[in-house]
């Protein structure tokens, strides 16, 4: 890919200041600046970075930040379930406009986090592909799946391809019996979205975001077309962690997006207004 300049939206976030830190050690050459981006507070930038506020909700604002820029790694949102307004406004229309800015730039390549929650109703008991059907989990889950949509669109109207890593659980390390089939480490996180930018002819393609962990629940397809080969596994944990888990017979302890499939906010009455 031509090196240049890279986008990280997000970049003040939880997976986003881990990919500030670890990303340039598996982008090599490619993207000799990365410009990171978000609403809070980004510090300063540092060595072959430069900083660009932007709103998501804002078209003007993502416009700017996208100037100059060759690919997106596009993490900016809302990463739970909230108001549907609030979803609607940062994740819907907030991804449209950055997929949107990066059409008018001129931008070839887009990686975007997606999340576990796009398929949170399949049984733990399944090993599923990325190709199933979606079953979201929650509104959350809904505008990732749009995400998705609207990738696959400009994908094929556009040519702009586009990557989804469905994120199952970004944490420094495993905390729970659940993490030992969802984790993704730092920096096994930082390894697959640096593939997701740079390596030629994906066209559009979804994966799961998880390091190689023995009790994955999703399958591996497209790691090998990424050549994203996981150094974390969650099973290092198992000992102390797998005993950490609800009551075998509730609904979040059976489907894959655990406590996100009895989760409030389900709709336009009441608190969710
Ligand atoms: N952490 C995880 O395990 C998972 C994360 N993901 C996705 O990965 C992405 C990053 O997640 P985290 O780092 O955990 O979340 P985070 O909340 O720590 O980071 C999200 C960032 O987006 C920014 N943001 C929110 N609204 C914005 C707006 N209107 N304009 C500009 N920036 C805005 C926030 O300021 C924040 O820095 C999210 O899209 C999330 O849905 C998906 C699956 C799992
Ligand atoms: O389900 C999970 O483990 C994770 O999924 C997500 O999409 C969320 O952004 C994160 O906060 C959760 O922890």
């Amino acid at each position: 890919m031509t090196p240049g300049r890279l986008l990280l939206t997000g970049a003040a976030g939880t997976v986003g200041t881990a990919l500030r830190q670890q990303l340039r050690g598996f982008l090599g050459d490619a993207f000799p600046t990365i410009r990171l981006s978000d609403r809070h507070d980004l510090g300063t930038a540092g060595k072959g970075k430069e900083i660009v506020y932007a709103d998501l909700t804002s078209f003007e604002e993502v416009r700017t930040a996208m100037e100059g820029v060759n690919a997106v790694i596009h993490l900016g949102g809302i990463p739970d379930e909230h108001r549907y307004k609030a979803i609607r406004d940062v994740n819907v229309d907030g991804t449209y406009h950055v997929l949107e800015a990066a059409r008018q730039a001129g931008v070839g390549r887009i990686a975007f986090a997606s999340s576990i929650h796009t398929v949170g109703f399949y049984p733990r008991a399944q090993t599923i592909s990325p190709t199933v059907p979606v079953r979201p989990d929650t509104h959350y889950g809904v505008s990732k799946v749009y995400g998705e949509a609207l990738g696959r669109m400009y994908w094929e109207r556009y040519g702009i391809e586009f990557v989804a890593v469905r994120i199952c659980s970004f944490q420094q390390r495993p905390n729970d019996a659940r993490h030992l089939s969802t984790w993704l480490s730092p920096r096994d996180a930082a390894q697959l979205f640096a593939r997701a930018v740079t390596v030629p002819g994906v066209g559009y393609m979804v994966v799961a975001g998880i390091s190689g962990n023995t009790r994955r629940w999703m399958s591996p397809e497209g790691w090998d077309a990424l050549g994203y080969v996981p150094q974390d596994d969650a099973e290092t944990y198992a000992a102390e962690i797998e005993h950490l888990h609800g009551d075998p017979g509730d609904l979040t302890e059976q489907r894959q997006g655990g406590i996100f499939v009895n989760s409030g906010y389900t709709g336009l009455a009441g608190k969710e207004q």
